[in-house]
């Protein structure tokens, strides 16, 4: 078996192996739709004897953290022919993407995962969640909070990255775990005319509001379905979501994707009024560079900690860090004793802030050598807004 990169011209290989492991049927006339990510990420391809066996995508992305954003690969496309299954070619593929991460200088890198038990083995660790929700409006949404009364309007597709943008870049100085976005990452990812995995509805609609946007699509059943949401106060939240409740023909509003903290639950005077359907795992991180990548994050308290960090997969960040968090980061070897012993994939998992520290310690996964270590890493990891991924790579 041989790893290497995937020429240009094997782009529509990738394509037939990725509808043959995830049972999708791919019509010639959508192969454009579905190779985007691959013709515009960095390929690798497990070859045996001259066929592609199995392959892996990354994107190069910049991660939201907590104060700034991380070079990261955006991990995609990922899967092995089923007659060359639990041979070690993933775990080739990963063990290659890591070291050309960190030949690229990339800190992180990010993926959806298709089954939770398969990342953990390589240091990825579950960093974000998210939640789906459905509103009842069959009768009007009452809001606790004021509406900002700055006029909405729509915008069309072909303007919408530009107006909307600056919002979506906004607020990810104020909510970490999502990805920058350029045109092309919002035509495709974001207002892609046709959603073959929701047939029936129109294409995308975007509104917009000084302080916020909503992109959604409607059905004739009456569906309106949320594709992305952002706003900066409240108020303009109120406002995006009484628009969305009171479009005409329309009685429910499904938001498959929205973070675990989001307002409109405590927001509607009935909190029956908005169903919470399903809670999932969402982003999974790996910190391909650990001392870099706490060196990088913003941190709500000044404390100093020894971090033991287990790491097989890249010895590099095998061993005793000395982290300094506050205003002034640091991040250095020591021999010193640990205050605390975790692996790569949970130092990971609470990063962005997401994960909360001492649960990890309270189900055995995290030793406390310290008595409250884990109590103080928590309170200096803590962000205001719970980390969330808005988009689908
Ligand atoms: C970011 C994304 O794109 S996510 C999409 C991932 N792709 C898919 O789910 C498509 C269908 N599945 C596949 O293509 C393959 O089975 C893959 C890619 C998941 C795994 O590829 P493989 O080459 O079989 O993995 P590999 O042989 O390197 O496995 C290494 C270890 O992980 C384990 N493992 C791999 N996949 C899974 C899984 N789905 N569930 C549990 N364990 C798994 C193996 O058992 C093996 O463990 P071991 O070392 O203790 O024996």
């Amino acid at each position: 078996m041989e790893i290497r990169e995937v020429p240009e011209g094997d782009v529509d290989q990738m394509v037939d192996l990725a509808a043959l492991v995830f049972h999708q049927r791919i019509e010639k006339d959508e192969y454009d739709r579905v190779a985007w990510p691959a013709r515009r990420a960095e390929r690798l391809g497990a070859y045996d004897d001259g066929v592609l066996a199995g392959q892996l995508a990354s994107l190069p992305a910049r991660l939201a953290v907590p104060g700034g954003f991380l070079d990261c690969s955006a991990v995609t496309f990922v899967g092995v022919l089923p007659t060359h299954r639990r041979r070690g070619v993933l775990t080739s593929m990963i063990d290659r993407m890591h070291a050309d991460a960190i030949a690229a200088g990339r800190p992180v890198a990010a993926l959806w995962a298709s089954q939770g038990l398969i990342y953990g083995r390589y240091g990825f660790g579950l960093a974000t969640r998210a939640i789906s929700m459905e509103i009842d409006t069959t009768r009007p949404l009452d809001l606790r909070t004021t509406p900002d009364p700055a006029p909405l309007r729509l915008v069309d597709l072909a303007s919408a990255p530009e107006v909307l943008d600056p919002i979506y870049t906004r607020a990810l100085s104020s909510r970490p775990g999502g990805l920058l976005r350029d045109p092309e990452w919002w035509a495709q990812i974001v207002l892609e005319p046709v959603d073959h995995e929701a047939p029936g509805y129109t294409e995308p609609r975007a509104v917009v509001h000084p302080a916020g946007y909503a992109v959604y699509r409607t059905h004739p059943d009456r569906t309106v379905m949320v594709i992305d949401f952002v706003a900066e106060t409240p108020q303009a939240e109120a406002a995006l979501w009484r628009y969305l409740a009171s479009i005409d023909l329309t009685s429910r509003i499904k938001a498959p994707g929205r973070p675990v903290d989001d307002l409109l639950p405590h927001m509607a005077a009935d909190p029956d009024q908005v169903a919470i359907k399903g809670d999932y795992g969402a982003l999974w991180l790996r910190l391909v560079d650990v001392p870099a990548a706490l060196r990088a994050r913003s941190w709500a308290a000044g404390d100093a900690f020894v971090l033991e960090v287990r790491d097989p997969r890249i010895p590099a960040n095998e061993g005793r860090w000395r982290l300094k968090t506050g205003s002034a980061p640091s991040c250095d070897r020591t021999a010193d004793s640990p205050d605390l012993t975790l692996s790569a994939a949970d130092l990971a998992a609470v990063y962005l802030g997401g994960t909360r520290l001492t649960a990890l310690v309270r189900v055995g996964a995290v030793t406390e050598h310290t008595p409250s270590a884990a109590t103080r890493l928590e309170a200096a990891l803590a962000v205001p807004l719970a980390p969330f991924i808005h988009d689908d790579f």
